[in-house]
């Protein structure tokens, strides 16, 4: 299971004579396998909610649970792909993924089963021996989420994974982890400025607002893919050009210039 429930979440930085209200309100419940992307302006507080499912942070008011479970701590059902790979550039592809089943002492005939399927699936099975300055950014991000994916973790965190890569790259990847979720499905968390990417991946999308940020509005967009039949469509390109998927488009782009422009009013 990997339930994610944010009850009535409030973070405030800053010191008690100048606070700083970062997050107000967060009421959210992301379901057992459901893929919810965040977008809104930047500062809004996105990567605060998803630090506070990681336990890398804490609420300064409300609660944030997985599986009904206070989070108090890291834990190894929650696992985390940030937006810079951070592959230990003296370990190999292998090493890289191996270490956290190492962490968690699985036994070293199901480590090495764990992580050849795992290169298997995200097609890496070849540079299993290269170190990570061998290989391109996108390579890099794929033994990223393998090292992830390999945990067999419930909840998978992603903040702005595909941040860092080249258009075409990233579309590549988009496709990619489509087709993981697909196989492999987790309870995703994903963190995004790319509308697109957002309403390509997603469930549900979650529209924050400026700071202090709260949840404005969440739009479903599961429903929608399964009425237009996206996953009919191979490419994300065949998906982008429909009348369905260019109107949720529009919708969020709308809705974060109108947070845009009271920011700077
Ligand atoms: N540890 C901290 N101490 C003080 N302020 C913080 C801290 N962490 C975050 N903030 C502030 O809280 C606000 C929300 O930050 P956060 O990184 O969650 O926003 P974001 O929506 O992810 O931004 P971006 O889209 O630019 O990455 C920002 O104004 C940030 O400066």
């Amino acid at each position: 299971m990997g339930v994610i429930r944010f009850e009535n979440v409030g973070r405030v930085f800053g010191s008690k004579a100048k606070p700083f209200v970062a997050l107000k309100e967060i009421d959210l419940e992301v379901q057992d396998k459901e893929f919810v992307a965040i977008v809104g302006p930047s500062g809004c507080g996105k990567t605060t909610c998803l630090r506070l499912v990681a336990g890398f942070d804490f609420p300064s008011s409300g609660k944030v649970l997985v599986d009904e479970k206070e989070i108090r701590r890291p834990g190894p059902e929650r696992a985390v792909v940030f937006q810079q790979f951070a592959l230990f550039p003296w370990k190999t592809v292998h090493d890289n993924i191996e270490l956290g089943l190492r962490n968690q002492n699985v036994a070293r005939s199901e480590r090495e089963d764990r992580i050849n399927s795992i290169l298997e699936l995200m097609n890496l099975t070849r540079y299993a021996g290269h170190f990570p300055h061998q290989l391109s950014g996108g390579m890099q991000q794929r033994v990223a989420i393998a090292r992830a994916y390999v945990l067999d973790p419930d909840v998978l965190l992603m903040d702005e994974p595909f941040g860092a890569l080249d258009a075409q790259t990233r579309v590549v990847m988009q496709e990619e982890l489509v087709r993981l979720a697909r196989k492999n499905p987790r309870t995703v968390l994903f963190i995004t400025h790319a509308v697109e990417e957002a309403v390509y991946l997603a469930d549900r999308v979650v529209i924050m607002t400026r700071a202090p940020g709260r949840i404005k509005e969440v739009l479903d967009v599961a429903s929608i893919r399964k009425s237009e039949n996206w996953d009919s469509y191979e490419k994300i390109e065949d998906v982008m050009d429909l009348e369905s998927f260019v109107h949720l488009r529009t919708h969020i782009w709308r809705s974060l210039r109108e947070e845009k422009a009271a920011q700077t009013a």
